[in-house]
């Protein structure tokens, strides 16, 4: 039989040789990878999602996900209820993302690529490939290292409480006396509302007054107002579905250069950046002819756009600043309280406590006064169901990371947190990961409120109770968990910014709301048509609801 062969192959050209050796050696290859990309290495701790074929691996389920023939995130439920169950980890393997993407949906392992061993997980190219066009390679979204360390210590600035004080809060308090011109408006009229888009309008203008001192009148005082369009919000819904997808989609960005997707981006992000440069405009004419226009408070403190400005940015440069904080300024609190007033409809029981609550401190009608910063820490209830609903509907509800170097991520080996003594494990509670230099790792905070080993047994159920404790004088006041474990608004170096401004936001609108109206759900309608996201890079509803508000003797 060897002399066949041997025959047979000193009888083939060279050509046939080398077709003939190529082909074998993608069948060996073929063999050993057999359920995965070519090179990707398997772990026997870490099981990998079945259905990989040989050499691509998941390439059929990336194509899906980017055809949108698949919901990302019920997915990742699904795999972590299958594939990772009992709450291990999983990965999958296709050509994007380094080859290998490994699902870590423990507060243990994130605490490891985000606190214990930070500068091994950045964001990385696929971030910048994916955003870059629009939010800027510098963009604190996007950046990693010095440029993003040099934004973030300049924008902390502005979240400090002495700012708080004076002109975040002023900020909010005149759009919230706008708001209460506007139910009443809508009230007396018996409009149909679509909230999300009010809550979006209320996001867009009070973080543009407290950062950027411009006054961009997307919130009317009357019902008539919502029938205008806000430009820059309807192109940045569209912006983020396609930087979403650019994740996903293999030859993405290239096709976009000749397709109709490519011309409406373009269009998009025309829209956003002209947006940008008329407030960077206007201030710099300002500045140019000494009237400060509003941008630095009686006590001397600066807004955000001033800060920048002081570090001798260029008006090119303050564009990504300008960008990145109106949109984690704008989508993520307003999602949240759009999926908040979703879960009210679901449990008016919670709703009428927020509502008692905000009338005993605050009062109603004629007399009740707007919410303070300092008034936060006694309004408990509301505070408690704006992080439930935060932690079943997060607004960032997924994320990536790239691997900088090979490591090994052990959960056990790091210190215990302070906060929740029961995310301390021990060597073997869950397995060491290996991953390689280039790799992925992957959360989704959406999937890990779904987790019982997280969030116990009732972890599909709206419970705000489990936000609330009790002093032991019987006072009530907020739980709070380790930063990993409700991971909603990130955690470490990279925790979220904005999380105490978003709070206050959250809990002062639902008090101008409640204690002056019944909201008006359409219950037939939510039964039909009951909301859902969109696979986008935060979490919007893809069918908001309309309500109406009924004034409240
Ligand atoms: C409910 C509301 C909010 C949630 C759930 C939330 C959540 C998050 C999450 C998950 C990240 C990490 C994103 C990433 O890794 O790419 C983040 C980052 C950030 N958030 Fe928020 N956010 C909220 C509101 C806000 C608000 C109102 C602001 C105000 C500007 C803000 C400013 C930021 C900034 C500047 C970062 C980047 C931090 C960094 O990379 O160093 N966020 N937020």
């Amino acid at each position: 039989m060897f002399e066949a062969i041997h025959r047979a192959v000193s009888e083939l050209s060279l050509g046939g040789a080398v077709i003939l050796v190529s082909t074998a050696l993608l069948l060996v290859l073929a063999i050993i990878y057999n359920d995965r990309l070519l090179f990707v290495s398997k772990s026997k701790d870490v099981p990998m999602v079945s259905g990989g074929l040989p050499l691509v691996g998941h390439l059929k389920w990336l194509l899906d996900l980017a055809a949108r023939r698949v919901k990302f995130l019920d997915e990742m439920v699904e795999f972590q209820r299958t594939v990772g169950k009992g709450g291990r980890p999983f990965s999958i393997s296709f050509p994007a993302l380094g080859g290998k993407v490994t699902v870590i949906n423990r507060p243990e392992y994130i605490k490891w690529c985000q606190k214990t061993n930070f500068p091994n997980y950045i964001k990385g190219d696929s971030f910048r490939e994916s955003m870059g066009d629009v939010m800027g390679i510098h963009g604190i979204f996007v950046a990693d290292g010095e440029p993003w360390k040099r934004q973030r210590k300049m924008a902390s600035h502005i979240f400090s409480v002495g700012n708080f004080r004076t002109h975040v809060q002023s900020a909010i308090q005149k759009d919230l006396t706008t708001m209460k011109s506007l139910l009443n408006d809508v009230s007396q009229r018996g409009t149909q509302v679509n909230l999300a888009d009010v809550f979006f309008r209320f996001t867009l203008s009070s973080f543009s007054q407290m950062a950027f001192s411009a006054d961009i009148k997307c919130l009317p005082a009357e019902a008539a107002g919502l029938n205008e369009v806000v430009e820059f919000a309807a192109a940045f819904d569209y912006a983020q579905q396609v930087m979403e997808n650019r994740f996903f989609e293999l030859l993405g960005t290239f096709m976009e250069r000749f397709n109709e997707k490519g011309r409406n981006m373009r269009k998009a992000t025309d829209v956003l950046h002209s947006f940008c440069y008329k407030i960077i405009d206007l201030r710099l004419a300002a500045r140019r002819e000494g009237t400060v226009q509003g941008a630095v408070s009686s006590k001397g403190d600066k807004d955000l756009l001033a800060l920048f400005m002081d570090m001798g940015l260029e008006r090119d440069e303050l564009l990504p600043v300008v960008l990145n904080f109106l949109i984690a300024g704008r989508d993520t609190t307003a999602q949240s309280l759009a999926w908040l007033f979703y879960e009210f409809a679901l449990h008016p029981e919670w709703m009428e406590k927020c509502r008692q609550e905000a009338i005993d401190y605050l009062g109603k009608g004629d007399t009740a006064r707007l919410m303070g910063y300092d008034d936060l820490s006694a309004l408990t209830c509301m505070h408690a169901c704006f992080y439930e609903a935060i932690r079943l509907h997060p607004a960032v509800p997924k994320n990536v990371k790239k691997v900088v170097k090979d490591d090994v991520i052990r959960p056990y080996a790091q210190g215990g947190d302070e906060k929740d003594s029961s995310l301390t494990s021990q060597p073997g509670d869950l397995p060491d990961i290996v991953v390689k230099k280039g790799e992925s790792v992957a959360w989704s905070d959406y999937g890990m409120a779904r987790m019982p080993e997280i969030w116990g047994e009732d972890c599909l159920v709206y419970n705000p109770e489990r936000f609330i404790e009790t002093r032991p004088d019987g006072t009530k006041t907020i739980k709070t968990y380790s930063q990993y474990k409700f991971h909603a608004f990130n955690a470490g170096p990279r925790l979220c910014l904005g999380q105490t401004l978003a709070t206050y936001e959250g809990v002062a609108v639902m008090a101008v709301i409640l204690s002056d109206y019944n909201v008006l759900f359409d219950h037939e309608a939510l039964r039909r048509d009951p909301p859902t996201y969109a696979d986008s890079l935060t979490h919007p509803l893809v069918n908001p609801y309309t309500v109406r508000f009924e004034k409240r003797e």
